[in-house]
């Protein structure tokens, strides 16, 4: 039997945007960063608002964010602003409290950095393409490319990593509902320290599938970044 067979599972869409951007060390939160004469976070949510399969943005904004006001996208009825939490897993969490009763246990939640500009509308196709019968979901990566040292307190090379089963994770990560709420629910319980929706998965035993996806998906999170996101937006 296929997942949800009698109906098509819904894709519910979070982008979790709470986060302080301390990594920029700018003078404001990363999503208010310009790229051009645009905000990183209109340009974001221009992105997945291309997407046919996305309808409605759930939103995680910094509890004392005072900048949505002044985007593109605050006036965007798709747009539902909400407050996030201290870290990420817990905006993500707050994310599905907004849809909770209304969203079925098969239903998809699809989780996207706001960091992540350069994300393709193919990309974001092809992983719920993929997915469409899989039971717990999966994510974008792009293989590594470098070779990888593991690297003491003192700085010296203690190792080289096997690479050629090493993939950087990266955004959009899409689960079932249910799988998901679990998921993060297990990892808070327990204090596992997660940076993405699918360690809080693996932590279940469950296997996310990974989806190849365009290594140019990149994630602004140091002030180089901004500049080489630019670049790669005038290519596509
Ligand atoms: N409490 C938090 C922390 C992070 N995020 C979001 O999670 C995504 C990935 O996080 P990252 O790029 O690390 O952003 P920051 O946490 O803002 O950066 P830093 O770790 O440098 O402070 C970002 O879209 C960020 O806004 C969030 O919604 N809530
Ligand atoms: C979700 C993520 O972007 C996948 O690469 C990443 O884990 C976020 O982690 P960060 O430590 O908050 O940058």
């Amino acid at each position: 039997m296929t997942p949800n067979s009698s109906q098509s599972p819904r894709v519910w869409t979070i982008v979790p945007a709470a986060g302080v951007g301390a990594r920029m060390r700018a003078d404001r939160p990363k999503p208010y960063l310009r790229l051009g004469d645009r905000f990183l976070i209109d340009l974001t949510l221009e992105r997945l608002l291309k997407v046919g399969r996305i309808d409605t943005i759930y939103l995680a904004l910094h509890p004392d964010d005072r900048w949505w006001g002044n985007t593109e996208s605050a006036s965007n009825g798709r747009i539902v602003p909400f407050t996030g939490g201290a870290e990420r897993d817990d905006s993500v969490r707050a994310g599905l409290d907004q849809f909770r009763g209304r969203a079925s246990p098969l239903d998809w939640v699809l989780v996207h950095d706001v960091a992540r500009p350069c994300v393709r509308e193919a990309d974001i196709d092809s992983l719920l393409d993929e997915l469409a019968e899989n039971r717990v979901g999966g994510l974008l990566g792009a293989p590594l490319t470098d070779t990888i040292k593991e690297v003491g307190a003192d700085g010296a090379v203690k190792a080289t990593a096997d690479r050629s089963r090493l993939w950087r994770a990266l955004t959009p990560q899409v689960f079932r509902f249910e799988v998901l709420d679990r998921a993060l629910q297990s990892a808070r319980e327990n204090s596992a320290k997660i940076t993405d929706e699918a360690s809080a998965v693996e932590l279940l035993g469950l296997q996310p599938r990974l989806v190849a996806g365009c290594a140019d998906n990149i994630k602004v999170t140091v002030p180089e970044d901004l500049a080489l996101a630019a670049w790669i937006l005038r290519g596509h």
